[in-house]
């Protein structure tokens, strides 16, 4: 259309429905807009694990952020990486149920840290950062984690647990952005965006 700058669109490169979600809540006041709505989903397909990867939490979360970002194409393009990291190891998605178990009664009673690395590409720049809060969970019992397990929730989620579902029954208290944990500094991502022109 003659004299409408064409909208900008961000591709989000991220098969995580958490992260997708954010966005979209970020973005709603878009939805019903003529325009279109400016969110572009493109799952990047990388190898989360290998040796050359950093074993320093921040730096691995950094890195597959990074690694993430670069599989994909577009102007504005926005990826992340979710770490849990208790005192300097990480516990990944857990393989299974087993280590679902193993993961939260390692996690019981203490506090640990989750970091989220952002990768955001711009027609101007590139901004990589990481975000970090600390989560420390209640001591939990034997049966309660059985109970938390059976439920799956944690299956597909860094340290095998999900803070914004039934595993916030797990949790004692929270130091920091609760978005971070859940996999995006929404804010952080959104005053990014703010500054460089973008408005969701
Ligand atoms: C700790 C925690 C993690 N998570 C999720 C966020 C991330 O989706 C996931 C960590 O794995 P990631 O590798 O960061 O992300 P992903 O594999 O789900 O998606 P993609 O790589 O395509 O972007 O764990 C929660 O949803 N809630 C939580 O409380």
């Amino acid at each position: 259309m003659a004299g409408r700058a064409t909208p900008l669109v961000l591709t989000l490169a991220s098969g995580s429905p958490r992260r997708r979600a954010l966005l979209e809540a970020l973005f709603a006041t878009r939805s019903s807009e003529a325009l279109g709505f400016p969110l572009k989903v493109v799952p990047p397909r990388v190898e989360e694990a290998g040796e050359d990867l950093p074993q320093d939490p921040r730096e691995l979360a950094l890195a597959l952020a990074r690694r993430k970002g670069e599989e994909v194409p577009g102007e504005w393009v926005l990826a992340a990486d979710t770490v849990v990291d208790l005192d300097g190891r990480v516990l990944g998605k857990p393989r299974d149920r087993v280590e679902n178990h193993l993961f939260l009664r390692l996690l019981s009673g203490r506090t640990h840290q989750v970091h989220t690395a952002i990768y955001l590409r711009t027609p101007q720049d590139l901004v990589v950062e990481v975000h970090t809060t600390r989560v420390r969970f209640r001591n939990l019992s034997e049966e309660e984690i059985a109970w938390y397990v059976q439920s799956g929730e944690g299956l597909d989620k860094a340290g095998g647990y999900g803070a914004q579902g039934l595993g916030m029954a797990l949790l004692e208290g929270i130091e920091g952005d609760f978005y971070t944990v859940v996999g995006l500094p929404v804010a952080r991502v959104f005053a990014l965006l703010w500054e460089r022109g973008f408005r969701p």
